[in-house]
């Protein structure tokens, strides 16, 4: 048995570890990064490239199914499975490997092979031939797909973000089991690629969104793509030849099934706390087994420990991974005596879904208690002049205020959501009013246009 002593030791090599391993040593702090798994970030691997990768090939499919509108005659579209997944997979393993040329920059030494569990509030045991002491421990590591149970047992027929990307070709009829981010973005491209592909959702919500009117209006927008059951979860699941047939009951309780060649789960990812030993560590934890922690610090209670990225749950996606990553070596290190703590101002909620029209949150969520306490501005993109030139005037927006028109947060539905959004969250970090957009200069024709209307909206109801 071996045994190593450190001052922080980050365990998990993803984005969040990464930012957390770097920051921690450059404070000084003698730094070790345990990886259990082959690296190369979930974003890289299997998350973020991979499923965009997937989408530009899908929305490059459409867009030549789309040309007629502009009076351009493509013939027929035809689709290469086996092409398409070869270049995901051939882009997806450069982003990889950029990520692991950075990791070769760090010292030998530094990262550590193997699966880490805490044995007490500062020792960890590394795979059975190692021993770590440690004056700080950071926990980032991430989260994987969940596999509802009927799913469980059914072998390669049942995909995840984990294996859907490894496919040698794609399969004729895919149904997908959940509606978020994941879910939908793979779904839909999935569809535009050719395949026959069947959403099915327990809730009534898609790609992450609340506010009822878009709700409504993203289940009639993909509905029209994809085979869309809402409200609905699987029953039961058999493997039949090489395919499944599985079983649900829709939301008036009429028996269905159906067979697919194969099924995704993108029902969610639980943060990866199992076998961890974080009872032996003496945190606290909620009921899902996650550390309870101070979301400035995101330190666990009085402990040594600190948790960031899609461990801690809080915010799973890539930029948040990334900075609390920052913020957890720079405080790892403080606790191990190297330079002093940070708890900086928590950047307003940013989240997109690049689906076709794109989804986005930005800010305070929707609340249907607020009341008179928020002012409210709608937009459509309906007839959006921008819009309606490229073809893509569907959704809308809606921007939530204070009654003193300060930007509180919103959500939309659009083409060009990733930068409409994006400019919003940053107006909200800024504190900026209505009144601050309404008097900067838009330039015309853009989609930037389509917010004024929600804008002039909550400007007219506080004049
Ligand atoms: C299909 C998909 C698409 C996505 N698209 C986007 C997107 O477009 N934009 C966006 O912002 N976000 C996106 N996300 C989310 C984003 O990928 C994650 O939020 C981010 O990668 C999380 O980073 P992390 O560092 O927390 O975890 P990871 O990158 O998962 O790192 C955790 C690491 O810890 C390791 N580990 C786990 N347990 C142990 C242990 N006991 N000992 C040692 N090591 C361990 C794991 O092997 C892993 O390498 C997507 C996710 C998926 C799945
Ligand atoms: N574009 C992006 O930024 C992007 C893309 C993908 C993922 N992500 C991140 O990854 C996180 C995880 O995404 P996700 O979509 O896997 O999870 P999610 O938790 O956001 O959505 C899972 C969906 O599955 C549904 N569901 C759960 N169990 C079900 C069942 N048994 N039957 C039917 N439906 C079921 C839930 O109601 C929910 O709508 C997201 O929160 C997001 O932060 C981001």
């Amino acid at each position: 048995m071996r045994e190593i002593a450190c001052d922080v030791a980050v365990i998990g090599a993803g984005t969040a570890g990464i930012a957390a391993y770097r920051a921690a040593r450059k404070a000084g702090a003698r730094t070790l990064l345990i990886e259990a798994g082959p690296g190369g970030t979930t974003c890289a691997r299997v998350g973020c490239m991979p499923s965009k990768l997937l989408i530009e090939a899908a929305s490059a499919a459409q867009a030549a199914r789309d040309a007629g509108l502009f009076g351009l005659h493509v013939p027929e579209v035809g689709i290469d499975g086996r092409a398409v997944l070869e270049r995901v997979r051939r882009e997806r393993d450069r982003f990889v490997r950029l990520v692991f040329e950075d990791l070769e920059t760090f010292p030998d030494g530094e990262r550590i092979a193997g699966r880490a569990r805490f044995l007490d509030r500062d020792r960890l045991a590394v795979g059975e031939d190692l021993r770590v002491r440690f004056r700080a421990a950071v926990i980032a590591t991430g989260s994987s797909p969940a596999v509802p149970k009927p799913l469980a047992g059914l072998g390669a027929r049942v995909l995840t973000t984990d294996t859907v990307f490894e496919l040698p070709d794609l399969p004729r009829t895919l149904a997908v089991i959940g509606g978020g981010p994941v879910g939908i973005e793979l779904a839909q491209a999935m569809a535009r690629l050719g395949i026959e592909t069947t959403l099915i959702e327990g809730g009534r919500s898609l790609a992450g969104l609340s506010e009822p009117g878009l709700v409504a209006e993203a289940a009639e927008i993909f509905g029209r793509e994809l085979t869309l059951h809402l409200e609905t979860e699987v029953e039961a699941a058999e493997a039949d030849c090489d395919g499944l047939r599985l079983r649900w009951c829709a939301p008036r309780g009429e028996p269905r099934e159906a067979r697919f060649e194969r099924v995704l789960a993108a029902a969610g990812r639980p943060p990866n706390v199992t076998g961890l030993g974080l009872e032996a560590a003496g945190l606290d934890l909620d009921g899902s087994g996650v550390p309870r922690f101070d979301p400035g610090t995101l330190r666990c209670g009085d402990a040594p420990v600190f948790v960031a990225g899609d461990a801690n749950a809080d915010r799973p996606v890539l930029h948040e991974a990334s900075r609390q990553g920052g913020i957890v070596g720079v405080n790892a290190a403080a606790l191990a005596g190297h330079g002093g703590s940070e708890a900086p101002r928590r950047w307003p909620p940013l989240a997109l879904v690049f689906t076709h029209p794109q989804a986005g949150r930005f800010g305070a969520a929707y609340d249907p208690e607020a009341g008179d306490g928020r002012l409210t501005g709608r937009a459509s993109f309906a007839d959006q002049g921008r819009a309606r030139i490229a073809g893509t005037n569907a959704g809308g927006a809606v921007i939530f205020a204070d009654r003193s028109g300060r930007l509180l947060g919103g959500e939309m539905l659009g083409p060009g959501a990733e930068h409409l959004v994006q400019g919003l969250a940053q107006a909200v970090w800024d504190g900026r009013t209505v009144q601050d957009l309404l008097d900067r200069p838009v330039y015309h024709p853009t989609l930037e246009e389509g917010l004024s209307d929600a804008l002039r909206q909550i400007g007219s109801s506080i004049s």
